[in-house]
């Protein structure tokens, strides 16, 4: 009775606090215009406001015409080279693509075969935790949230490294091979360790193997018995290089900008970008995309109805469907307007697949919203340009037919996307010496301080809030 009636008194006061909290904070939306305020750091135009020049990634969506922004189909480059050309590349070929992508990431230049050996041998080198790191640090209090058990232990891995502060090029690289070989087990083990504890699954906790490739790790790791086809392999593969970069501007690979240019260590860069990656508006989506997809399909009477499609939509944009945040997940795009690269190239792939595995229905399902959803947001939204599917709209679909646990989305993402991370780190280090600092101007009046003997709630208040 004594802890309900505590509890009940601290959630008034958790409530009245919060009014409090969420009335102090909120701004005029007016004074946004009025200070010319370039919100989510982007110009008039919605382009993004130009803090940066990188060679890592670029990330290509419209063409000048006359001074006129005309929006063209979206192409990704890496270091010089679209990404369609490397997928081409490795795939005719017959071999994987992402330690490739990562070496082309990190050196800027693509590996002769020998290269290619000897950067992979050293990536195997790294892929092993400490000793009893897997049992002190990621089965020790397992989350629920992946990306946050890939987090902490990127934290701890800094007690086990000797120079963990030195930001010379040498080390900070070291530090990052380091991370890119073993994210993979971070990852998989912190799901183990989740459906251990969480789900009462069987533990298996199996070791990365050197002579495979990041995709055939990842699932032999995943997956009780090992097993996996070349097949799936590829196509874990092909996503991997896909999400590894995205230039400068993209939330995480700023936040590791930002961090860096402080001068930090590497594993409070990496484990602050994860966190950026993990945002529902950013990698999470991927998560979403799927969690969406089952309302849609529980919802819907007819999956071929156009007109129940487009006012389920609606609802959502409205914030009486799905998890009431009014964002269609999967679709729109920072950067991108007509499409995204590689949600085109994963769609080809998914289409086969859904094919394959009798999934058509779902697939005609996922391909009349990313028809249907760019016009029912461009109805109620002020557009600078078009939206349409990103990279997370089809990925969480392939790996759902890989048999991947929805867990394990956004944080195979983060696996890749700590090569462009890494890259980044490196370049802000080699070319910056001055920190990130924007301005933000303060609207508060200023105020004449109260002695507490006068202050009285009304006069409080009045004049605090
Ligand atoms: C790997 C990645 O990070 S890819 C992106 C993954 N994220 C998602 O899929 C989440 C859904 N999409 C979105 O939230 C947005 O499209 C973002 C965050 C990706 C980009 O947002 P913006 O840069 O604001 O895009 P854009 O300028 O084209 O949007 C114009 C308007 O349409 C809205 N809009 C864009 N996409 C969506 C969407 N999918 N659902 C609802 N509204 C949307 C924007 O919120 C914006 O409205 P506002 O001006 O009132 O803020
Ligand atoms: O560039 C962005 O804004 C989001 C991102 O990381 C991506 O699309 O891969």
């Amino acid at each position: 009775m004594g802890d309900y009636i505590l509890e009940q008194s601290e959630e008034k006061t958790l409530r009245e606090f919060s009014r409090m909290a969420e009335k102090s904070s909120s701004i005029n939306p007016e004074l946004y215009s009025k200070y010319q305020v370039k919100r989510g750091l982007r110009d008039l135009d919605g382009r993004g406001v130009l803090v940066g020049l990188t060679e890592i990634g670029e990330v290509h969506s419209y063409i000048l015409d006359e001074g006129e922004i005309v929006p063209v189909p979206g192409r990704l480059i890496y270091r010089g080279y679209d990404i369609a050309d490397l997928v081409k590349g490795f795939k005719e070929d017959n071999r994987y693509g992402f330690e490739e992508t990562t070496y082309l990431l990190l050196f800027g230049q693509l590996p002769d075969q020998q290269a290619l050996e000897n950067f992979q041998q050293l990536l195997a080198q790294y892929q092993r935790l400490p000793e009893d790191f897997a049992r002190d640090v990621i089965l020790k209090a397992p989350s629920r949230d992946i990306m946050n058990t890939i987090a902490r232990s990127v934290l701890a891995l800094y007690s086990f490294d000797d120079n963990p502060d030195d930001t010379t090029i040498s080390n900070v690289l070291k530090q990052c091979l380091g991370l890119i070989a073993c994210f993979p087990s971070l990852a998989v083990y912190g799901y183990q360790a989740y459906s251990h504890y969480h789900d009462n699954q069987s533990l298996y906790i199996h070791s990365p193997r050197t002579k495979l490739s990041t995709a055939e790790n990842i699932l032999s790791m995943l997956r009780p018995d090992s097993n996996y086809t070349k097949l799936e392999a590829k196509l874990l593969d092909l996503a991997l290089v896909l999400h590894a970069e995205h230039g400068g501007g993209n939330n995480s690979s700023f936040v590791t900008h930002v961090v860096t240019s402080t001068g930090t260590d590497t594993y409070s860069a990496m484990s602050a970008a994860i966190g950026a990656l993990k945002g529902p508006r950013h990698g999470g989506a991927n998560i979403k995309v799927v969690q969406m997809f089952e309302d849609i399909k529980d919802k819907l009477k007819d999956w071929q109805d156009d007109e129940e499609i487009e006012r389920y939509l609606t609802q959502i944009l409205t914030k009486e469907a799905f998890d009431r945040s009014g964002l269609i997940y999967g679709i729109g795009h920072a950067v991108y307007s007509i499409s995204d690269p590689r949600a085109v190239i994963l769609k080809e792939y998914v289409a086969q697949l859904a094919r394959e595995k009798g999934l058509e229905d779902e697939f005609n399902l996922y391909a009349a919203v990313e028809r249907l959803a760019p016009q029912v947001i461009s109805k109620s939204n002020k557009m600078y340009k078009g939206v349409s599917a990103n990279v997370d709209f089809y990925s969480g679909f392939v790996y759902r037919m890989l048999n991947i646990p929805i867990e394990m989305f956004t944080p195979i993402f983060a696996i890749s996307r700590i090569v462009g991370w890494s890259a980044h780190r490196i370049e802000e280090i080699v070319n910056s010496g001055k920190i990130i600092r924007p301005a933000y101007k303060s609207v508060a009046p200023r105020r004449n301080y109260i002695r507490m003997f006068e202050r009285t709630e009304e006069k409080t208040y009045e004049k605090n809030v």
